[in-house]
Parts: structure tokens; sequence; C-alpha cells
């Protein structure tokens, strides 16, 4: 039996369009409704056929719904909570895909009626694009999707949304929402930050001109120009939504980029080549765990 029959999805860019496209694939039978606010979005969700129905109201699109899912900014969640929340069945569970938890489990839960049908979801998969015409399928398979269910939610809609996350070929992890922002700071955040800051650091340097900056970006900072290009929206939302975890990492990053930068003064060599073979043992114990080989290789042939 499907975990969900009718689900409806709201936003319809990268990760709603490629929750549309795994649904089809995986669970043809589930009728799927979209809404977009933005009409030309709308649009192109509707051209691709990604939906049996795209609504053109919020509210319209959950009347039937058993599963809505909210794939808009996590800053938008809230006032998308509110403007679904008296259309919304009784029954209907409600989950999100947001990179943030703690703020947006509770401007759902501050929205929706019962807090026992909600069960926030972190599918940990993505890319640098955004847009219905960015998704794919495949997005999700050999991925973590970490749910955050409050104290709250009913066992069993917690077992319903995972069972659906696993059917899409994501591994299904349970987690405090507070932790989950920590964790996420330093696995996600934190490197966007990064790229966001070396990408526009290499822009501003008087002396090299941008042209030079292009024509030899190869290996390490093509790799930070990839990640820099992620959606502004997106990212903007995160690090306001995750501030306190976020900014407490980057005092430790500092700390730890400042002791790097005392070691090359001072020709410290010995601490310069520990910290990098740790850091190499590190990269092995990620490929290890065998979370790196899928989605990558999905996103390039795309990029
Ligand atoms: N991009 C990633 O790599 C990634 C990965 C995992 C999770 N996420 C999360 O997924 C969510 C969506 O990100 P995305 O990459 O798909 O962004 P996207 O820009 O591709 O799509 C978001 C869509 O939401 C629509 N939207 C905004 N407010 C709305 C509202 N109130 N009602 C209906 N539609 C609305 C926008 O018009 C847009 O089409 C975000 O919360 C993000 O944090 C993103
Ligand atoms: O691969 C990328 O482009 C991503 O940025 C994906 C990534 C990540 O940081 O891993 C970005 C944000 C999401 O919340 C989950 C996944």
């Amino acid at each position: 039996m499907l975990p969900f029959e009718r689900v409806t999805i709201l936003g319809t860019g990268l990760i709603g369009s490629s929750l549309a496209r795994a649904i089809r694939n995986r669970m043809p039978t589930v009728r799927l409704t979209g809404y977009d606010r933005d009409a030309a979005v709308a649009a192109r969700a509707d051209e691709l056929g990604l939906f049996d129905d795209m609504a053109d109201s919020a509210g319209a699109s959950v009347c039937d719904a058993d599963l809505v899912v909210f794939a808009v900014p996590v800053r938008a969640i809230g006032a998308a909570a509110e403007e679904i929340a008296a259309d919304l069945p009784r029954d209907a569970v409600v989950s999100d895909v947001g990179s943030v938890k703690a703020s947006v489990l509770k401007a759902m839960a501050a929205a929706i009626e019962g807090p026992d049908r909600i069960v926030p979801a972190h599918p940990v998969a993505g890319t640098e694009r955004s847009g219905p015409d960015a998704g794919f399928a495949e997005l999700f398979e050999n991925r973590w999707c970490i749910l955050t269910p409050g104290a709250e939610a009913d066992a069993r809609n917690v077992e319903r949304v995972s069972e659906f996350w696993r059917r899409l070929g994501s591994e299904v992890e349970l987690m405090e929402a507070g932790h989950h922002d920590m964790v996420l700071a330093i696995t996600s955040h934190l490197p966007h930050l990064i790229a966001y800051t070396i990408v526009g650091t290499a822009s501003d340097i008087e002396d090299v001109t941008s042209s030079e900056v292009i024509k030899y970006s190869a290996g390490g900072f093509r790799d930070f120009t990839r990640i820099a290009a992620s959606d502004p929206t997106m990212w903007r939302d995160v690090f306001l939504e995750n501030k306190e975890a976020v900014l407490s990492t980057l005092q430790r990053f500092t700390e730890d980029l400042t002791q790097l930068q005392r070691a090359i003064r001072w020709d410290d060599g010995d601490f310069l080549f520990d910290r990098f073979r740790e850091t190499r043992d590190t990269r092995r114990r990620v490929i290890d765990a065998g979370q790196d080989t899928a989605a990558p290789d999905f996103g390039r042939d795309r990029r």
C-alpha cells in the first residue's frame, strides 16, 4: 500500500519538480497536484507535464490532498502554510523540504491546526540550479532525507513520510530540528558561505582582471564558482533562518583560519602538513560513507 495517494507540491522549482518526477517514476498511481505562485514557473511546470493538475491558488491545490509538501524558500513556508490552512483536509499530512528545520517547524505549527500531522523533511540533495527545468527524477536516490518531527507528531504519520522518501530511493534518518540545523550549518551552510565569499573576493581583487580569473579558473576555484552560483533567494533565507548555528560555526572557522594564517607567516610547515593530512583522512571517510557518489554524477550531466 502506498503511504500517500494524493500529493500536493507547493513550489515547482528544482526540488518541487524533482519530487514530482521522482513520484511519477516510483509511485505512478499517485495523483499529483502542483502550485507555484510565479505564473511563469507554473506555466512551465504545466508544459513539462510534471503534474496531473496545476492549481491556480494555494488553497485550491490542497483541498483534496493526503500529503502537502512545501518546496518553497524557507522564509516563504510560514506564509504559504497560512495560505492553505483553511482549505487543508483534516487528515492531510503536512511536510516540506526546507534546508533549515527549527524555524520552519515553528512556522508550520503556528499556521496549521494539528501538530500530530506535521512531519518536516530535508532531502540532503540538490544542485546550484533552480526552476522546473533543472529538476530530475534521480536526485534523491541514495541520498539522506532527514525528518525532524516535533514531539507532538503522530508516529504513524512519521512512518508514512519515512516510507514515502524510502520509496523515492532515499535513506531516512530522524533528528531533532535544532540538532539538524547545527549539523547542516557545518556540512552545507558554511561551505556555501565560503564559496560566496571566495568568488566575491576574486572578483574584487584589483590587480587580477576578472577575465584572468575566468580564464585561469581551474580546479579549486572552479568548484567554488559552481556552489556560488546557487540561488540567492534560497540561500539568503537559509542564512537568516539558521543565524545562531551559522554564526557559531563561523566563529570557530575564523579561529581555525587564523591558525593557518599564522602557520604560513611563521613558516610552520609541520602544522600545515599535519592539518592537511587530517583533512585528507576526512575526505576518505566521506567517500567510504558512500553518500558522495550518486548526486554529483547526476548533477554533472546537467551542468
Ligand atoms: N536547491 C537545493 O540544492 C536544495 C536542496 C534541498 C532542499 N532545498 C530546499 O528546497 C526548497 C526549494 O528550493 P529550490 O532549490 O527548489 O528553489 P527554486 O527557486 O528552484 O524553487 C522554489 C519555487 O518556490 C516558488 N514559491 C516561492 N514562494 C511561494 C509560495 N508562497 N507559494 C508557492 N510557490 C512559491 C518560487 O516561485 C519557485 O518557483 C527551499 O526551502 C530549499 O531550502 C534546496
Ligand atoms: O550539491 C549542491 O549543489 C548543494 O548545494 C546541495 C546541498 C548541500 O549543501 O549539500 C544544498 C542545500 C541543501 O539543503 C541540500 C543539499
